[in-house]
């Protein structure tokens, strides 16, 4: 797919190019708190149908663009797409979040799974993909994404999210070759998931770490690092003008951003419990930075949100090399006119940020 992109903003604030004010982009920004999206999930009848039915992936995709000036749209699906077309029967609960019906308890469970064929098992979301590429028509870059191999790890030997991981990590301890054979099969899936994605017309890709925070720092070296060092090295990606940019987002795992800037990644995501001047010092310029604004400062009134805001840009400082984000997902309740507070925020205080 090679249409003009008429925002190149995001793409050149990863690849640590000069921009004319700071890109801004919202995890989770298709979501509960806007009341179309609630309204498409409802039409949908689930969450999954939603995922699996490209045309209201698309529509709900393009909801928060229609609403914000937003320099990046992202696909809307799910990292539990993988283990599902793995077999482990994923749902979700109203209001529960994920379940799977089949977790992984024994060796021969791992030793049964077979890695996805992307356009095959999971042609759901390429078809999505293709599917808002047309709708955007170059407007602004899509952003394809999936979980590490490690946060994978988690939900598909767990069953479900949160909790203490308490089984996950008996495994990693009591037989840590059992848990590198599951780690490469997830490191295999999610390099030819997202190079499909890439494929199919995903301009940067994203790989979120939800859970390597939760790991002793020999743990996450061992466990996680060394799977996201393998996506940095072998995701097939493009080259020059073509080649998407990577972000890894290791939430909760900040004393790691030297070792993760050296994976050769352009960018990584930052949650709001370090500065981004801290996480610019640790990473050394290697890389570019997206985030950082603590999501639940969206509850704070307009005023209060652009103070927080010309904080993140104050702390980053000047020059290229930042996205801005919030440090994880909006969360339900959030009014969107207070979104839109922070959004216009970003456009009215950053090009200060970028003049000569
Ligand atoms: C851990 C994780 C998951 N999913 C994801 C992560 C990594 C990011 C993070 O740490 O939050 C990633 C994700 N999930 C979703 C997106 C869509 C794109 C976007 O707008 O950012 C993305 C990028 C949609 C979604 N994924 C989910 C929803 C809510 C589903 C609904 O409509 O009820 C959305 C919009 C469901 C989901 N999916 C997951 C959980 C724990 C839940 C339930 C919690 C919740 O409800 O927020 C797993």
């Amino acid at each position: 797919m090679t249409d003009t992109l008429l925002n190149d903003r995001l793409l050149r604030a990863l690849r640590r190019q000069p921009v004319d004010r700071t890109p801004v982009w919202i995890m989770r920004q298709a979501g509960r708190y806007l009341p179309e999206y609630r309204a498409t999930r409802e039409r949908a009848g689930s969450f999954m149908a939603l995922c699996q039915t490209p045309e209201l992936a698309c529509e709900v995709t393009m909801q928060p663009l229609a609403r914000f000036p937003l320099d990046a749209a992202i696909l809307f699906s799910d990292i539990l797409t993988i283990p599902d077309a793995m077999g482990l029967g994923l749902s979700f609960a109203e209001g529960e979040g994920p379940r799977f019906a089949r977790p992984l308890r024994t060796a021969a469970d791992i030793e049964r799974l077979g890695v996805p064929d992307p356009e095959r098992d999971l042609g759901y979301v390429m078809d999505a993909v293709r599917v808002i590429r047309r709708e955007l028509a170059g407007r602004v870059p899509l952003i394809g994404f999936a979980g590490s191999p490690w946060t994978l790890a988690c939900y598909m030997i767990e069953g479900k999210g949160g909790g203490d991981f308490r089984i996950a990590k008996a495994m990693l301890a009591e037989q840590p070759a059992l848990m590198h054979r599951l780690l490469d099969i997830l490191t295999d899936a999610v390099i030819a998931y997202l190079a499909a994605q890439y494929r199919a017309g995903a301009q940067a890709l994203m790989v979120f770490d939800s859970w390597g925070g939760v790991l002793a720092p020999a743990h996450f070296r061992e466990f996680s690092l060394r799977y996201l060092q393998r996506i940095a090295d072998e995701l097939p990606r493009g080259d020059g003008d073509q080649r998407a940019p990577l972000v890894l987002f290791p939430k909760g795992a900040n004393c790691h951003l030297p070792a993760l800037a050296d994976t050769g990644t352009d960018a990584i995501g930052i949650d709001w419990t370090i500065g981004l001047d801290q996480a610019r010092r640790l990473t050394g310029g290697r890389v570019a930075l997206q985030g950082n604004l603590d999501p639940t400062l969206l509850y704070a009134n307009p005023d209060a949100i652009r103070r927080e805001v010309a904080r993140v840009f104050a702390e980053f400082g000047h020059g290229p090399g930042h996205v801005f984000n919030l440090g994880h997902g909006i969360t339900p309740e959030v009014p969107p006119a207070h979104l839109a507070a922070a959004i216009a925020a970003v456009h009215e205080l950053s090009p200060a940020y970028h003049a000569d």
